[in-house]
């Protein structure tokens, strides 16, 4: 097969035919790693990164680090070494890969890929201000699509020479002059939130520091913002949010050195949701490994999400560390619940919410339509094509389960539309998934570890037995067409 046909090729999702009980190891945070990498990146020595992701989103933020002249080392650590650090939950990690980050000087010229990563086209043009030299990025046909004149016009303010031609939109160089003045800046982050973590990260090395106001009428995705702050402060930055005074949604970040550190990468909790889904939908029991009990990833509101929505679950001791177990009751509900905290779990709740037996309303999620693809159309489209019946509004989705049937799920480009679909091909019969290789945008291993997970407990070989799963430990089952591909 061709690099394109295999891209297109249809996968037939695995139909459970019992309750799932598995459990299942999720590789780490995207949103993590690529912070971390940024931070390691501008840092005044060397650090790790341990546990990282994989995945086409990581490996172009590394990617594009290395051509501003950051040196990457990916190792295997031995078992002797350990770690602690920001974002950890206390465990230690003995085991997995782990990249040193050597920070440089950085230069341009450099070529830039984005992909569609919105954290690489969001969080680098910051970086690259403070490059010696012109930084060109470029990216997919849909990244030319995604809002990035906020950072844009937000970097000139600070200083920065940019040229877009494209006017706010990909491609576009910027012009490093070797320093940035920083300063104060005002922007409307209601398109998405990684506007204000792309200037906050950048902003220690800025010789003013930053100061970040948010004027517009609403902010998505507070947790990814919180973890920005979080993380900026774990390598020493001084991040000051005045709450005060009528003062919400003002951040600012004091000029100073970053430190070097060795952080371990929480798993991607938002990645766990399609595993702990399929608890939820066949009324079986899935345990997924080194869930965190702090943490500012917004995965974690599936506890009560999903608990809301007919599950029960608790996270428990490990000799390990901890884990969640999630355990579904054979009865799904629909919900009416705000998201816009937790965009990024939109269509995994959409697909549950297709299975239920009463109707849900999701809010606050008119950004999505800027997202990977508009999935607020392409969840509407997609699953009334199988029979539904789903409505968009002005900020989300209105989901009126009906009985579904097989066929055909697009996926747009879209990791979280594959895994959605999958989903929904546990409960329904005969769905195939249009391109599951675009998972390899967060999680490349998806395919075989969803037929791994199943392996042991539906999907025609019987129900009831446990089975593991897990990026790298999963046995059995077919990795699918597109496993892999487009990493
Ligand atoms: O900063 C981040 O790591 C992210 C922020 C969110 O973006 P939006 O605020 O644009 O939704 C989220 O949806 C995305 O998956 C990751
Ligand atoms: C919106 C997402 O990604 P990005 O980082 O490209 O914005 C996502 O992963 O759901």
């Amino acid at each position: 097969m061709t690099e394109s046909s295999v891209q297109s090729a249809l996968w037939p999702a695995p139909h459970a035919t019992g309750a799932v009980e598995a459990t299942v190891t999720v590789p780490g945070s995207k949103s993590v790693t690529n912070r971390a990498l940024v931070l390691a990146a501008l840092a005044a020595e060397p650090g790790w990164l341990r546990r990282p992701l994989r995945s086409r989103d990581t490996l172009l933020m590394a990617d594009a680090l290395r051509a501003m002249g950051v040196g990457i080392e990916e190792t295997i650590p031995s078992s002797s070494q350990t770690s602690r650090g920001m974002g950890d939950s206390g465990q230690a990690a003995t085991t997995g890969e782990a990249w040193r980050i050597i920070p440089a000087g950085l230069h341009g010229p450099a070529e830039i890929g984005v992909g569609n990563a919105g954290t690489v086209m969001r969080f680098l043009p910051p970086v690259a201000a403070l490059a010696d030299g012109p930084v060109h990025f470029d990216g997919d046909p849909r990244s030319y699509e995604r809002p990035l004149g906020v950072v844009i016009e937000a970097l000139r303010t600070l200083g920065a020479r940019i040229d877009d031609e494209n006017r706010g939109c990909l491609p576009l160089t910027v012009h490093g002059g070797g320093a940035l003045d920083g300063g104060r800046v005002e922007i409307d982050a209601s398109a998405s939130s990684q506007f204000v973590s792309a200037l906050l990260l950048s902003a220690p090395r800025y010789n003013q520091g930053v100061e970040v106001r948010h004027v517009g009428p609403v902010l998505p995705s507070m947790p990814h913002i919180r973890m920005t702050v979080d993380m900026l402060r774990a390598v020493g930055a001084q991040v000051d949010e005045p709450e005060t005074g009528g003062e919400r949604n003002v951040w600012r970040v004091t000029s100073g050195a970053v430190l070097g550190r060795d952080l371990t990468v929480e798993p991607d909790l938002s990645n766990a949701q399609p595993f702990l889904a399929a608890a939820l939908v066949t009324g079986g029991r899935v345990t997924i490994p080194d869930w965190p009990t702090r943490t500012t990833q917004p995965g974690d509101a599936l506890r009560s999400l999903f608990t809301r929505m007919g599950g029960s679950c608790g996270i428990v001791s490990t000799s390990d560390g901890t884990a969640l177990t999630f355990a579904g009751s054979g009865r799904v509900h629909g919900i009416d619940a705000d998201l816009s905290e937790v965009g990024e779990l939109t269509p995994g709740i959409a697909a549950v919410a297709a299975l239920a037996d009463s109707p849900s309303t999701l809010r606050g999620v008119a950004h999505l339509r800027l997202h990977e693809t508009d999935r607020l159309a392409a969840l509407t489209k997609e699953i009334n094509e199988l029979g539904g019946d789903v409505t968009e509004t002005a900020d989300g989705l209105v989901i009126r389960p009906r009985p579904l049937h097989g066929g055909v799920f697009h996926t747009y480009d879209d990791h979280r539309m594959a895994t959605a679909g999958a989903v929904l091909g546990l409960v329904v019969p005969g769905i195939e998934i249009e391109n599951v290789g675009t998972t390899a945008k967060t999680l490349p291993d998806f395919p075989r570890m969803w037929t791994g997970m199943l392996a042991g407990s539906g999907s025609g070989s019987g129900s009831g037995s446990r089975s593991e799963a897990g990026s790298g430990s999963a046995s059995g089952g077919d990795p699918g067409p597109g496993a892999g591909a487009g990493a």
